[in-house]
């Protein structure tokens, strides 16, 4: 009867024939399929299969679906089945054996269980990486640390082929034990693993955070600027609060709308204390919990145990430094009180609130969480890249007074920079300052670490599933074949070409955004605002002041070193700097501007 319903769906066809023609329909099937051989055996992956193995492969495959199309409903033809599917997988047992098994990117020599514990450095890693780069002559790198596999990226080629074009995979994040599981930031978007919560937490960031809406924060970043100004122009020597105090002010008021006192403000001081946190137990190797998860279980009356005793006192302050002003706004919203603000945006688009106002529901508590990540993602972000730039234009002054000759022409004495201006045609020396800052120190000198989802390969090495991926952004941006032998050097000539008098960004060069923001679709959601904001701050700063060393008390210039500290963050070691206002004149615009805001 089945043969009879194979002949009945091809009567014009003879037996041989209708074997042929089921033949060439089987071989459409792994098309149709969009059918990579690669796929197929993608549970090993670990293995590349050369051109004839996966032709040998296909056509198996393609006999096999004929046959099962002639004869599978047949008796005899079940015995076919079972002899062409046994031959099948004896043939693609031997073509994985038989095929080439990828090593794993080179690194330094693996100590049995230790791997390679011992050859980490203690700071400034990617230095260290950097270098191992050119020993191992490759820009993918392989650690094993306690059992876990590290791949370094040191080529702006290798992060784009990987964390760019194959983002579906290497999106996640790597679990964070004392963070997440003991300190209870365990739902913060930052750390978040790449899934539905973190799509939606970012689909938040992407509608708020669009270059598009940059309207609705420049208002906030343009009054604490000129605020700032006017504090510098008061106390200069408390130019390192009044950084703090104008980024503070900034993230808090597009955040939850709320006004900052002008000193000691207790919204600002909070979120200090919880970034500490962060910056203390984000420190990648800083607990031996996170190289060794089990040791949570550890009791923290324990001896050495102590990092229990930490994560206890630490335990919550996200939440409590988060919540609160969330709520605030969830209630003023309720009474029709509450200031524009993202967190406001957000939830008057919830499509499922609760409709007590002192409890969330999901959506609700979704919001909180992303908004609460602004200050981490924004706060020592920015203050880290005016500690760069001021430290820069003290130790290279030619390309400070190149910036205020090209402000003086461009914009004159008698007004502040405004964002109009920074259209890279019109100031084009200041937005190099800019670029040059960003990558002669990045701030985040390996973005965050991103986590492979799938086993891959690349280059003809084998990534292992569940890698930790840590691209090296600092070597990026100091490549040498990019940036020439000065890379190391501060030089903001090397983004611009000489046009008349003046200059013009060099279309050649690759702008270092690319890189110092991070990758794929963990890129920083605040990119957009975290650049416009620096050059307007840059402008600005430029415009009004002369960055100086100070002076010792016989009067000799007290340089600076280049001296930096090794942690998340890569940000200057104190320094001392004098910022003083170019002129009278100068002053005088600058306490208009603090007029015309109403004050
Ligand atoms: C100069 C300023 C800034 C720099 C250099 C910077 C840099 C970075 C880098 C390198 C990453 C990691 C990307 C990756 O994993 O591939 C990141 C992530 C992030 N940034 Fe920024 N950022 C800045 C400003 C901001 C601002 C102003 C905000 C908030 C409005 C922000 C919010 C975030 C958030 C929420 C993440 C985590 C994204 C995720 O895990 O998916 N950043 N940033």
């Amino acid at each position: 009867m089945n043969r009879q319903w194979s002949r009945h769906l091809y009567p014009q066809y003879s037996s041989a024939s209708r074997i042929h023609y089921c033949v060439r329909v089987g071989s459409f099937i792994p098309s149709l399929l969009s059918f990579p051989a690669q796929d197929i055996l993608s549970p090993v992956s670990r293995f590349e299969l050369r051109s004839s193995q996966i032709s040998t492969v296909k056509l198996a495959v393609s006999i096999m679906a004929a046959v099962i199309i002639n004869e599978v409903l047949s008796t005899s033809g079940l015995v076919v089945v079972s002899t062409l599917v046994a031959m099948l997988f004896i043939r693609y047992y031997r073509t994985v054996r038989e095929s080439v098994q990828l090593p794993l990117p080179p690194g330094p020599k693996k100590l049995p269980l230790l791997g390679n514990s011992l050859d980490m450095p203690s700071a400034f890693h990617w230095i260290t990486f950097s270098k191992w780069a050119e020993q191992y002559d490759s820009d993918v790198l392989h650690l094993e640390i306690a059992g876990g596999n590290y791949i370094i990226l040191n080529s702006y080629q290798a992060v784009t082929d990987l964390l760019e074009k194959r983002s579906s995979i290497y999106s996640s994040r790597p679990h964070a034990t004392m963070l997440q599981d003991l300190i209870g930031w365990d739902r913060d978007v930052l750390l978040m693993p790449y899934g539905e919560d973190f799509r939606a937490h970012r689909k938040l960031f992407q509608q708020e955070f669009h270059p598009n809406n940059s309207q609705l924060h420049r208002p906030h970043e343009k009054k604490a600027l000129v605020v700032f100004l006017n504090k510098l122009v008061e106390t200069p020597e408390e130019w390192l609060a009044h950084i703090k105090h104008m980024t503070g002010t900034i993230i808090l008021a597009v955040a939850y709308g709320i006004h900052v006192q002008s000193k000691d403000d207790p919204n600002i001081d909070a979120a200090e204390k919880m970034i500490a946190v962060l910056n203390t137990a984000g420190i990648p190797g800083a607990f031996l919990v996170d190289v060794f998860p089990i040791l949570k279980y550890v009791p923290s009356w324990f001896p050495g145990a102590s990092f229990k005793r930490k994560a206890q006192k630490w335990n919550g302050i996200l939440g409590a430094t988060i919540t609160p002003p969330f709520m605030k706004v969830k209630q003023a919203m309720a009474n029709g009180t509450a200031e524009d603000c993202f967190s406001l945006r957000c939830l008057q688009n919830t499509k499922n609130p609760d409709p007590r106002p002192d409890h969330l529901s999901k959506e609700e508590e979704i919001i909180k969480e992303t908004v609460g990540t602004m200050y981490e993602g924004g706060a020592d972000t920015g203050i880290t890249t005016l500690r760069t730039f001021l430290l820069a234009m003290m130790l290279f002054p030619h390309a400070q007074r190149e910036a205020q000759d090209e402000l003086d022409r461009v914009i004159g004495k008698d007004r502040l920079p405004d964002y109009a201006d920074l259209d890279k045609d019109s100031l084009p020396y200041v937005c190099a300052v800019v670029y040059e800052c960003l990558r002669w120190q990045p701030v985040v000198p390996l973005a965050f670490p991103h986590q492979l989802d799938a086993d891959d390969t690349y280059k003809g090495y084998y990534i292992p599933k569940g890698s930790t991926i840590m691209p090296n952004v600092w070597a990026i941006l100091r490549d040498e074949k990019t940036y020439g032998p000065n890379a190391h050097t501060f030089e903001p000539k090397r983004w611009l070409l000489k046009q008349g008098e003046g200059w013009k960004l060099n279309p050649d060069m690759r702008e270092p955004t690319t890189v110092a923001f991070g990758f794929g679709r963990r890129v920083c959601p605040g990119k957009h605002m975290g650049l416009s904001s620096f050059h307007i701050n840059v402008a600005s700063l430029l415009h009004s002041f002369n960055v100086t060393p100070p002076i010792d008390e016989h009067g000799t210039p007290i340089i600076p070193k280049i001296e930096y500290i090794s942690a998340v963050l890569n940000q200057p070691a104190p320094f001392q700097c004098s910022i003083k206002p170019r002129s009278e004149g100068h002053v005088a615009v600058v306490q208009q501007a603090l007029l015309d805001l109403g004050y």
